[in-house]
């Protein structure tokens, strides 16, 4: 008799299971764990037996619950009413990092009553944000401490308070609006504090760093080139290119009010090399570059859109004129470890919920020239050589 499939599935957590803790170990480096000192990340050479352990337990997990349950996860939806709460009292920030204060405290704080205080960070508890080490009293895991930091804590609010909604509305309808995201969240300075900081985070999530970019496209056999970086923010992007490649000669171009910011941040070194400049992506690019990059902009635009966008260069595009794309590529299904796919499917659904786009696939009306998917990186690169949409 073939193995029965949760037998197959614990073999499979038993042996990634011995060889993260051996690499772990051969690091000098503790076991996980929920303590609020706990290390965030794990070394990159765990990663195919994390991937393994993540999709087995989770099968089994899965496994061993009734359909109704697996469908609906506990009210799956609560999750979000809890971290709002969290969020939006900055729960996280109240309590003092290795210590611990009592339910009441916190109530208090937040303007709550005790009972719903309570009930809504026991709910938090299940999720691993914050313990309960005595009876009443409140402390910090690894994820709530994370949130302690007023930044993250933003990241969590924009999450919540954005994004949540959105999902279940839209954000046209859920704001009561025809305005786009971005004149909204521009005209409450609140906002846009938070949503700017929720950016950030992402930004400096592990798999956006800007070190797969430099490592993997090569920037340096370009020779002496100009660059546009549309949409390029804050220049985070520019400003390690430019630090890496000598050869580039980089404009940064974004809205007004961020240009007007982010032009004093320039690093006094890199000042020759990288300016910045407003410029609406949807009229007609005035500079004629060699490259166009554009990073994490086309998921945010209907195709109706994105081709207005890639449009606007025509004019501008010189013979050998190459764009790069950094987006998500998504996998097809079943490609990837699921529990990345679910995040990418996820982020696809807020996507649609947030613009009205999606996270795409290489769309084979584009020539590409290439598409490289760096091992770890969210993001894919693409190489555009000539664009065929209508
Ligand atoms: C998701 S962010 C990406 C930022 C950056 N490229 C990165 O990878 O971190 C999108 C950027 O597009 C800019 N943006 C939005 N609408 C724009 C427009 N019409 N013209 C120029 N920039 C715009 C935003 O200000 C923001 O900096």
């Amino acid at each position: 008799m073939s193995q029965s499939r949760i037998l197959q599935l614990a073999a499979i957590i038993n042996k990634s299971v011995i060889a993260i803790h051996e690499i772990l170990s051969a690091n000098n480096l503790n076991s996980p764990s929920f303590d609020e000192y706990a290390p965030a990340s794990f070394p990159e050479d765990i990663s195919g037996a994390r991937d393994a352990v993540l999709d087995a337990t989770s099968e089994l997990y899965d496994l061993l619950l009734e359909p109704l349950t697996l469908i609906y996860k506990h009210h799956g939806h609560n999750n979000s009413v809890c971290l709002q709460a969290i969020a939006r009292f900055n729960i996280a920030g109240m309590i003092p990092p290795g210590g611990q204060i009592p339910f009441g405290e916190i109530a208090e704080k937040a303007g709550l009553n005790e009972q719903i205080a309570v009930r809504l960070l026991r709910h938090a508890m299940t999720m691993r944000i914050f313990c309960e080490p005595h009876p009443g009293m409140v402390a910090h895991t690894q994820a709530s401490k994370t949130l302690a930091n007023p930044i993250m804590n933003d990241w969590l609010r924009v999450g919540t308070e954005e994004m949540w909604p959105a999902a279940v509305a839209g954000f046209s309808l859920s704001n009561d609006t025809t305005e786009s995201i971005y004149s909204i969240i521009g005209s409450s300075p609140e906002r846009a504090v938070c949503f700017s900081n929720a950016m950030k985070v992402f930004a400096t999530r592990p798999d956006y760093d800007p070190s797969f970019l430099i490592e993997n496209y090569d920037w340096g056999a370009l020779g002496k080139v100009q660059v546009v970086d549309i949409g390029g923010a804050q220049g985070h992007i520019a400003t390690e290119l430019a630090r890496r490649f000598e050869n580039l000669q980089i404009v940064v171009q974004d809205m007004d009010e961020v240009v007007r910011i982010a032009k004093h941040g320039v690093p006094e070194e890199l000042k020759q090399r990288v300016c910045f400049m407003a410029h609406d992506f949807f009229s007609p690019q005035p500079i004629k570059a060699d490259v166009f990059y554009l990073r994490w902009i086309l998921h945010n635009w209907s195709d109706k859109y994105c081709i207005l966008i890639l449009r606007a260069l025509i004019s501008a595009l010189k013979p050998g004129a190459r764009i790069i794309i950094q987006e998500v590529c998504m996998p097809s299904p079943g490609s990837i470890p699921l529990w990345k796919e679910r995040n990418l499917r996820a982020e696809d659904l807020n996507m649609g919920a947030i613009f009205n786009s999606l996270e795409r696939t290489a769309d084979l009306r584009f020539v590409i020239k290439s598409v490289i998917e760096p091992k770890g990186s969210a993001l894919g690169i693409i190489e555009v050589l000539w664009c065929t949409l209508d």
